[in-house]
């Protein structure tokens, strides 16, 4: 039986097939590399001197279903720019996750800070879409991408004038991350085949990981103890979705992770 992973893939292939039939590609290529370069993700992380947070818009996920009713991207994209985070991600992906490019946009238009699109890209098109709806860094999953595809689209993300971060969660595949010259290494704790999140997973490959490499631990961060623990294993960056999406204040929630001041509370949803 597949799992969640390559039953993703599976479906996204139809959609990059309709997407190849729909888009001006050459006319989004030629935009895509006449933009300015956009806000430098990789250094937004970099400028912390403890843990930076990604802090994710993220609606629904195969493994917890529907996360947040009141969902109301600007809103919370801004109350996570308020509780301290150093980048966003926005999932948008539709079919699995609920998500949608147009909330990359809305968030876009909602704060300043570094946007990645949370997506699985398997194809050119997608990254020249992104650069299109104004994202800052792409994702690539090492266990979805040959080797060869996937130096390609992080050749291609970088000539974008974007930053990469490509994820991996079989250690198996850290050679190939490595190899792809990827600056920005994820490291998943999330199992897709029984979706239990364990953070040592990546605290076990840390020492596996050089030092001119920017490390994220993805999934399952929960608590302020969390984030210590992950700091004090030399952790750079944490990714974060569920446990904001869940609380009532995502952006108090972020400061309560960071063990930093709650900001002031702003009109929600
Ligand atoms: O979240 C899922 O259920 C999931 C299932 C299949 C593939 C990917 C999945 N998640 C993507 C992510 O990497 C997470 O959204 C991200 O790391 C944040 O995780 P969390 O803080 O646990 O929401």
């Amino acid at each position: 039986m597949k799992n969640a992973l390559e039953r993703i893939v599976e479906h996204k292939w139809t959609e990059i097939e309709a997407l190849r039939e729909t888009a001006r590609k050459e006319a989004w290529e030629l935009k895509a590399r006449s933009l300015s370069p956009p806000a430098d993700f990789l250094q937004a992380i970099r400028q912390d001197q403890s843990v930076s947070v990604i802090a994710e818009v993220k609606k629904a996920s195969p493994s917890a279903g529907l996360i947040r009713e009141d969902f109301d991207p600007a809103w919370i994209a801004t109350r996570y720019a308020a509780g301290g985070a150093a980048c966003l991600s926005v999932i948008t992906d539709e079919e699995f996750f609920q998500g949608s490019l147009r909330y990359l946009r809305d968030v876009r238009e909602a704060v300043a800070l570094p946007i990645l699109r949370k997506e699985f890209i398997l194809d050119p098109i997608q990254i020249f879409e992104s650069r299109l709806a104004g994202a800052s860094a792409c994702l690539l999953i090492a266990e979805c991408l040959e080797a060869t595809q996937l130096n390609e689209l992080v050749k291609l993300v970088k000539e974008l004038g974007m930053t990469v971060l490509v994820e991996l969660y079989e250690a198996a595949n850290l050679s190939k991350v490595l190899d792809s010259g990827a600056r920005l290494v994820g490291i998943n704790n999330r199992d897709l085949q029984t979706f239990e999140t364990d953070l040592a997973h990546t605290i076990e490959l840390r020492h596996k990981i050089p030092d001119h490499v920017t490390l994220v631990s993805e999934s399952g961060i929960k608590t302020r103890a969390d984030v210590l623990r992950l700091e004090e294993a030399r952790i750079d960056a944490i990714l974060v979705g569920e446990t904001l999406m869940r609380a009532d204040d995502p952006g108090a929630k972020l400061a309560e992770l960071l063990g930093r001041p709650i900001p002031a509370p702003t009109g929600g949803t």
